[in-house]
């Protein structure tokens, strides 16, 4: 499985008004990128673009891969919200989009894959009998299933408790490990401790942010790691405060 590097350059338009102005942003080959930025600003739209998904923003530039082969095959993307089918198990849910290319679903490995996420036991019941923290974890199941080498993740851990989501972040980085994956967060603390590369994305761009020279996962209680997380904190509110100045 080839994880290629991800190049997107250009400028993002929204409703007829510019959200980023220009950018050029390349996301190295197997490697975890982290994207933050304030709320509205297009960080979801630039992975819906990615994964070349229906998007109310428009790209006025250019997203290829390293490999120049077309990137959305390659695609497994877990959304904000976690999109599960409210009359499948957590089991068919795992399975659903390769039952829906008309593969034969590994039942299997998505019980294997919900034990991973501290689901077992959880695979007949509907989403409507899970906690959000646990669609959540279905939904990163589903994700992890499908084994992609471009994986895109839209603040995959956002519905967890602080243990659960520690736990969560080492599981993904291990299973996803050497594949090409950008993570939207909004936690400057996630972003430091998963990610190899992180920007801020604003207004006017996107600003790459120093991260610690050790690999992720990152110990969260490793001084460098909150150092890290601290002047991250820091750079964030300069930007919204030169936003909205
Ligand atoms: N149908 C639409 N028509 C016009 N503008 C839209 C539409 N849908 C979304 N937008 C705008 O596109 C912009 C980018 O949205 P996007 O979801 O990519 O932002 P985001 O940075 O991911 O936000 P968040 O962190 O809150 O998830 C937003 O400012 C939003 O108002």
């Amino acid at each position: 499985m080839i994880a290629p590097a991800i190049h997107m350059a250009g400028s993002l338009h929204a409703g007829g008004r510019c959200l980023i102005e220009a950018f050029d942003l390349t996301l190295p080959a197997g490697r975890w990128s982290a994207l933050l930025g304030a709320s509205g600003v297009g960080k979801t739209s630039l992975l819906r673009l990615i994964a070349a998904l229906p998007c109310a923003a428009r790209l006025d530039g250019r997203i290829t891969a390293q490999d120049n082969a077309a990137i959305a095959p390659r695609v497994a993307m877990m959304a904000q919200d976690d999109q599960l089918l409210p009359w499948a198990t957590a089991r068919d849910n795992v399975t659903i989009c390769a039952r829906l290319r008309g593969e034969r679903p590994q039942p299997d490995r998505a019980a294997a894959l919900l034990a991973d996420v501290g689901l077992a036991g959880h695979e007949t019941r509907k989403p409507s009998q899970l906690s959000a923290g646990q669609r959540q974890r279905v939904a990163l199941a589903r994700t992890l299933y499908e084994d992609r080498a471009i994986v895109l993740l839209d603040e995959p851990f956002s519905a967890l408790d602080a243990m659960t989501r520690h736990t969560m972040q080492d599981l993904a980085a291990g299973l996803l490990s050497g594949r090409t994956v950008v993570l939207i967060t909004h936690d400057p603390a996630e972003a430091i401790r998963l990610a190899d590369s992180a920007w801020i994305v604003t207004r006017t761009g996107v600003d790459p942010c120093p991260l610690p020279p050790t690999a992720p996962p990152r110990a969260p209680e490793a001084a460098t790691t909150l150092t890290a997380q601290a002047a991250l904190l820091q750079r964030m509110r300069l930007h919204l405060a030169s936003e909205a100045a």
